[in-house]
């Protein structure tokens, strides 16, 4: 499948797209029915030799053995939590099998977790399908909180994402958007409608290939663009697979299922590509040979790869392994791709359908950078409005809606509520985002609330507001998103009158997300573009 969800035709190893979904159909709802079996047993076995209550939070009823997976669809994930969380409150607990499971709906409640108990709730919890993809946790997003992960995030704050380094991948970044509008500008002159999501998800995809790898792996030739497509199929799937609920993540002793329906085999099938393309990219980069590295003409700088062969392993013993490196790469292919596409298609088609935004954004564009120039990063911080549109983007359409969930790493009490460790905690990052005790008329777009408090940061200390998480675990990438979602909105809305195709009436374009561990859009955008730069601004560029 490509990233639009359309099959692209060809398998890996033994399996194809159709496998994928008799694993899913395997491994949800009606492996379940299997579970079930044995569930009356167990239960009275429980209620007879269980200990003492522990005083938990509110939730809804569950039945024995599944708990509340039943009530759960992965798409909505994020909403059923909302719901529930208006009938038992802002801290609610469920069970997910035997897992225990608690929901944290307020900003009051997000800090009580990740700021007055953050080293409490720092661990991770994951599922089988992140274990192979990762080598057993040797990501960062994975990684139990401990010296390896401490390790790695030092090197994202101190190596990768500082802002001499960011600020030295501003070439190729302008490359890579300038290729995108290039891109548009050829469906515009074929007459054709823009499907934007796939046009940004190559860019998001190649923005980072080039700060990790110094390559772009959607090329413009063909050889390179099966290349791109063979390794994004294969990420594709493993991203779904990784956010797919499987029974066996929660209930232990079903974990067999995994094996005998096939999943397990398929993740390693999947893992092992995914693998030899990235150990290809390590060693030739090792043995110092060409490996069609980018040549922007600029000195060569150092990329993501480069930085992390010459790291020391935590404990200062020789260097990072290429399995750690693979990981961390992986890590975030799979953290920064889709969450920094939807946000720019979310913003897009925001615009469109709030049309009074677009003319604001576009007067502002016109004034600040005019339209003898193409807007590039050193304009950014003289355009609050763009700023605040970002924002209103970002709580109103969080990418990452439930974030990624976390672990209680030793028993504790929170507000009189007693929790094991091993207990999962998911911050309802969309319903905070919407709740009217901080956000007033909080289901309407409206960027000029940003503007009235351009204080509120997402850095981490405004609880009401946490796209990118808070606390420890909070995103590494977020200066590196927030440059990429800014230029893409303004590179658009700079370049382009947008509107719908067919005449369509943008007060009728449907806003509802689907749940993925990315929030994508239900129906992925399609628009017209019309030029409004001078024409040479879209070809004398890079
Ligand atoms: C709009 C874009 C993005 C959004 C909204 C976003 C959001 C998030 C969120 C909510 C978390 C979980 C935080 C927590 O556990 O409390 C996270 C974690 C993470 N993100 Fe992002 N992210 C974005 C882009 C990126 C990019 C571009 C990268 C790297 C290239 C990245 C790398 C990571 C990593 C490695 C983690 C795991 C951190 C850890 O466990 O220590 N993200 N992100």
């Amino acid at each position: 499948m490509d990233v639009q969800g359309n099959k692209l035709g060809s398998s890996f190893g033994r399996f194809s797209v159709a496998d994928l979904n008799t694993v899913e159909w395997w491994s949800v709802e009606r492996l379940l029915v299997v579970g079930l079996v044995g569930i009356v047993t167990l239960f009275m076995f429980s209620q007879l030799f269980g200990g003492r209550k522990r005083n938990l939070p509110l939730g809804p009823r569950g039945l024995p053995i599944i708990g509340n997976i039943h009530q759960l669809r992965n798409d909505t994930m994020h909403i059923t939590f909302m719901q529930m969380a208006e009938k038992y409150g802002p801290i609610m607990y469920l069970k997910l099998g035997s897992r225990g499971v608690v929901v944290a709906s307020t900003a009051e409640t997000a800090h009580e977790f990740v700021k007055v108990q953050d080293l409490v709730w720092a661990g991770r919890q994951t599922s089988m399908a992140h274990d192979i993809l990762t080598n057993y946790k040797m990501d960062i997003a994975g990684a139990p909180y401990g010296p390896y992960w401490r390790h790695l995030r030092k090197i994202c704050a101190q190596e990768l994402f500082t802002s001499k380094s960011l600020e030295s991948f501003r070439f190729p970044r302008a490359q890579e958007f300038n290729q995108m509008v290039k891109s548009i500008m050829d469906d515009v002159q074929e007459g054709k409608i823009v499907q934007l999501n796939l046009k940004l998800n190559h860019l998001a995809f190649n923005n980072l290939t080039r700060m990790m790898l110094n390559k772009r792996l959607f090329g413009l030739d063909v050889s390179a663009q099966e290349e791109a497509l063979n390794f994004k199929e294969i990420l594709f799937k493993l991203l779904k697979l990784s956010s797919t609920i499987v029974v066996g993540d929660f209930i232990p002793w079903l974990k067999w299922l995994s094996i005998v329906t096939g999943y397990r085999r398929y993740m390693k099938t999947l893992k092992r590509d995914i693998d030899s393309m990235l150990q290809e990219f390590l060693e030739l980069k090792k043995s110092g040979k060409n490996m069609q590295e980018e040549n922007d003409g600029g000195p060569r700088r150092q990329d993501f790869v480069d930085v992390l062969l010459t790291q020391p392993t935590e404990n200062g013993t020789g260097h990072l392994s290429d399995t750690s490196i693979r990981c961390v790469i992986l890590d975030m292919l799979l953290a920064g791709t889709d969450t920094s596409s939807n946000s720019v298609e979310w913003g897009i088609a925001a615009l469109l359908r709030y049309p009074h935004c677009l003319k604001k954004l576009q007067a502002e564009l016109d004034e600040v950078v005019g339209k003898d120039k193409t807007v590039t990063e050193s304009d950014i911080p003289k355009l609050p409005y763009l700023n605040a549109f970002m924002k209103e983007v970002f709580r109103l359409y969080p990418p990452a809606p439930l974030g990624i969930s976390h672990e209680c790493m030793q028993d504790t009490t929170l507000q009189g509520y007693e929790f094991v460790a091993g207990t999962r905690l998911y911050l309802n990052i969309y319903a905070i985002h919407r709740d009217p005790k901080w956000w007033e008329n909080p289901l309407e777009f409206d960027p000029e609330r940003f503007i009235k408090n351009p204080d509120i940061s997402m850095k981490g200390n405004y609880f009401h507001f946490i796209p990118f998480g808070v606390g420890r675990r909070q995103c590494p990438g977020i200066s590196l998103a927030v440059l990429f979602v800014q230029l893409g909105l303004a590179r658009l809305v700079q370049g382009f009158e947008l509107s719908l195709p067919d005449g369509q009436d943008p007060t009728t374009l449907d806003m509802t997300a689907k749940y993925g561990v990315t929030m994508p859009r239900k129906t992925p955008l399609k628009i017209i573009c019309k030029p409004r730069l001078p024409k040479h601004l879209y070809y004398d560029t890079n």
